[in-house]
């Protein structure tokens, strides 16, 4: 009190110089911003802490995302714990400014008020072990409490289709579709070759490390409206108890927006794109070529028609500029080596309609073909919804009339459900289809056969596409 300010200032420089001369500690400051933005070191220094408190601290701070099924630990403001590295005795604590009584410089660019940093101190003999060594351990550390803790998400699978929030624009929610493979009514061959395929799949981790391949795979499912296509993928989701990707093309503005959606998917997911040929322009380029010059020599009226016809599609479709090039690069690109096993799901009326570069095995591994309803699919549908059996009078004939004409499941199901169930009920319900396909084969056999062109099969488990044209009853050209 009987010293002039001035004093007071170089007295207190003169004692803290003292004490440091006999103080042989080191701070490390660990600011919780950077100025550019979070300084990662404070967050890993804090999980590494977390972790470390769990087991020995008095006092822990938890909290809990969301996603993770598990709380996470740091160590809480004003507090302080001691760590032990190599001998090494350290000590951290967690400190917090209140706006009024820091100058920090950083604190003024981070958003919150307080100036929040770590402060790690040791003896100053132990600073090049602290440097090269210590804090690497901490970052290795918090990696890896990391990804345990990733690994234990929990996978409740959701559905997560694509939204217009620029941050996050996938919107979850949780999945419940009550689609399996035992209520999917498709030949049971596949239905056993697609189920084997996934869990091979999925317990490949180690093999598509060793040969080099990103660990996720793409399937093409392909055929008629009411196949079971949409179903199938739900079945996929719950046998594999994956999130669900629902992708909508036409919504995404650019290829760097599809490609960047993408990577904010999570492991243990499947993308699907639904009717893949009507969302974009991704028909085949060589027939484009051919159709472009095709439509030089026709006269200009015509030519200007067919530019203006919406059914060609093209990139750009509404606002989207994605086109094939980014949707090739979606599937196959470089953002495949995002860690964790990944599906795409490709749906389609018309594969035919597509580029065979999306085709190639790589981009789409495996084409399965769902079909019209044959016998083994339509007994699966009768036990579900009619609770019926083989030994039920009128399966024999649904089943040999299966044979004769085309009817998809979802027409059987939609007859099946306006019915009452068992009994009766399921009788009249099997009458009911029986007669409905029998009116298909009398229409049939009084229509003369269709014309068409371009036609889609399976040839040694590869998707061939035969271009020819059929005139006529034995006219075939190939
Ligand atoms: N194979 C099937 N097994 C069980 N139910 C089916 C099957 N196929 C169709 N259904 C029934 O028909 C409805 C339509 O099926 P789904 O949407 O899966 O067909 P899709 O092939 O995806 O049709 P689209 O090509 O028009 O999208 C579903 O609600 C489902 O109940």
């Amino acid at each position: 009190d009987f010293l002039p300010p001035e004093l007071h200032h170089f007295v207190g420089f003169l004692l803290r110089g003292l004490m440091a001369r006999f103080n042989t500690d080191i701070k490390i400051i660990v600011d919780e911003y950077d100025g550019a933005g979070n300084n990662e070191l404070y967050s890993a220094a804090q999980a590494y802490l977390g972790s470390h408190c769990l087991d020995d601290a008095r006092v822990v701070r938890l909290s809990k995302r969301h996603d993770c099924p598990l709380p996470t630990a740091s160590l809480p403001s004003y507090h302080t714990t001691h760590d032990y590295f190599q001998g090494i005795p350290l000590q951290w604590s967690s400190v917090v400014e209140r706006a009024s009584a820091s100058s920090s410089p950083i604190r003024s660019s981070s958003l919150s008020s307080d100036h929040r940093y770590l402060e790690l101190s040791f003896h100053s003999r132990h600073r090049d072990a602290v440097r090269s060594q210590y804090i690497p351990h901490v970052l290795a550390e918090a990696e890896r409490i990391r990804l345990l803790a990733r690994e234990r998400r929990l996978y409740t699978n959701r559905y997560v289709a694509f939204g217009d929030d620029h941050r996050n624009p996938w919107s979850p929610a949780p999945f419940s579709h009550p689609s399996t493979f035992e209520t999917l009514a498709i030949d049971p061959v596949l239905r056993d070759e697609i189920r084997d395929d996934l869990l091979r799949f999925v317990s490949r981790r180690n093999y598509y490390s060793r040969v080099g391949r990103a660990w996720k795979r793409g399937y093409l499912l392909y055929g008629p409206p009411g196949t079971g296509k949409t179903s199938l993928v739900a079945a996929i989701a719950n046998l594999l108890e994956f999130d669900v990707y629902d992708l909508e093309l036409t919504a995404v503005q650019s290829n760097t927006s599809l490609r960047r959606l993408l990577v904010c998917t999570n492991p243990k997911s499947v993308v699907v794109i639904e009717d893949v040929d009507c969302s974009l322009d991704l028909s085949d380029r060589k027939k484009k070529k051919k159709e472009k010059k095709k439509k030089k020599s026709k006269p200009d009226s015509e030519t200007e028609e067919r530019e203006m016809d919406p059914s060609e599609g093209g990139a750009g479709w509404g606002t989207s500029s994605v086109n094939l090039s980014g949707v090739l690069n979606f599937v196959d690109g470089l953002w495949s080596s995002c860690v964790g096993e990944r599906l795409m799901i490709f749906t389609t009326n018309h594969p035919e309609r597509l580029d065979l570069a999306l085709l190639r095995p790589g981009r789409m591994d495996r084409k399965f073909h769902l079909s019209y309803c044959c016998p083994a699919a339509f007994r699966v549908l009768a036990s579900n919804y009619l609770d019926i059996g083989d030994e039920h009078e009128l399966m024999a004939e649904a089943e040999a009339l299966l044979g004769e004409v085309d009817i998809t499941p979802a027409e059987i199901a939609e007859v099946f459900m306006r019915c009452d169930g068992e009994g009766k009920g399921a009788d009249a319900a099997m009458e009911k289809v029986i007669e409905e396909m029998r009116r298909r084969r009398r229409k049939a056999a009084a229509s003369p056969p269709e014309c068409g062109h371009g036609k889609l099969g399976m040839e040694n488990g590869f998707l061939v596409r035969r271009d020819f044209r059929i005139r006529g009853d034995d006219d075939a050209h190939v």
